[in-house]
């Protein structure tokens, strides 16, 4: 057996395969392949682990429907045709639970920033603006019992709203297709409407996957419902906001700050105005790029990748379109 693997893995990955006698073709260089690049390796292979944001759309997954398996290192798959990649017979694995603590670290950590303008703060010292005391200048805004309304109140969402009930006891609302009852009872989770969670919440993060129904969620009359006050946290997917409008709504004072670890377009431009809004935190994409999670991801790719291969049942399979 032979897989191709998109990018240098943790090395558990490695070891793991070579317990099994699978080689491996590694992409090692420092730019993205192409689609070209990706499919002449990829029909060399019986499976893929990939960590690429590539499309593996209708198209690509036709030209490789010899793979048996594509195992990703990550828990969303809105980069994957499910559908298509059932119709081909090509099992899909992701990463599920291993990063909901290491992803819900960056959703607190962009919180309590934005809350206290911490970047803005931190360029002023690198820029020699640091300047004197201003009593009423660059002040933040405090959690201490505020509204946290979660979008998407899963695994990562659950690991957030712990965080700031805890830290801050803040009140928990949410919004999901169906009910969270575990949050409910452990940490006195109200489910509410759309509508409710934009009018009600101090702060509103989105933990929803991107999918057809979730696309452009926070739009201009979903900013325009929201507080004046409120601060906005995407840690799920860029494409669940609509960058223009959530620039509009911050230009325009609707809501108060945005705290952002993902973009529509990855890597975001060097001149998008959020990265140089004052009350706007930005990370690029790094939500489980802690040693111990990537170690825990590759591990859990190169299980799926390996299950799949022998015919076993995957630890963690994609198995709908969400
Ligand atoms: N920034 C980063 O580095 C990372 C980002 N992520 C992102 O976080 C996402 C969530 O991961 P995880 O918590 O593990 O996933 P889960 O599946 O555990 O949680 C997703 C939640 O979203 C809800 N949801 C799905 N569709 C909708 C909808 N249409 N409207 C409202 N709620 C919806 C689901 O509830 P229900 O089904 O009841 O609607 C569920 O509660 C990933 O898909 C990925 O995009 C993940 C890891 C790292
Ligand atoms: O964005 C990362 C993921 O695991 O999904």
């Amino acid at each position: 057996m032979h897989i191709f693997i998109t990018r240098p893995l943790p090395n558990i990955a490695y070891h793991l395969l070579d317990e099994e006698g699978i080689t491996y073709t590694i992409w090692d260089k420092d730019v993205p392949q192409t689609r070209e690049e990706l499919i002449e390796l990829s029909l060399k292979a019986d499976g893929i682990i990939n960590a690429d944001a590539s499309k593996f759309d209708h198209d690509l997954l036709e030209k490789l429907a010899h793979l048996k398996v594509i195992s990703l290192t990550s828990v969303g798959f809105n980069n994957i045709d499910i559908a298509a990649a059932k119709k081909f017979d090509i099992k899909i694995g992701h990463t599920p639970n291993v990063l909901s603590q290491a992803t819900a670290d960056i959703a607190f950590l962009l919180l309590l920033a934005t809350s206290r303008k911490a970047f803005f703060h931190h360029k002023r010292i690198i820029n020699g603006t640091w300047g004197m005391f201003q009593p009423t200048g660059g002040l933040g805004i405090e959690l201490y019992g505020k509204t946290l309304g979660i979008f998407g109140l899963g695994k990562i969402g659950l690991e957030m709203a712990r965080k700031c009930h805890h830290a801050y006891g803040m009140n928990i609302i949410y919004h999901n297709r169906t009910s969270n009852e575990d949050a409910e009872k452990e940490l006195n989770a109200k489910y509410v409407t759309m509508d409710e969670l934009l009018k009600e919440s101090d702060v509103i993060s989105a933990h929803s996957p991107l999918t057809e129904q979730t696309k452009g969620t926070f739009n201009k009359d979903a900013f325009g419902k929201m507080k004046s006050k409120a601060i906005f946290i995407n840690t799920g997917r860029g494409a669940l906001h609509v960058e223009q409008d959530l620039i509009d709504a911050l230009n325009n004072k609707q809501i108060w700050g945005a705290g952002l670890d993902v973009f529509e377009q990855e890597p975001t431009s060097t001149v998008n105005p959020l990265l140089y809004m004052e009350n706007v935190c930005t990370l690029p994409h790094i939500g489980s790029a802690t040693e111990e999670t990537r170690a825990r991801m590759a591990e859990l790719a190169a299980k799926n990748l390996i299950a799949a291969l022998k015919g076993y049942k995957m630890p963690a399979e994609v198995k709908k379109v969400m």
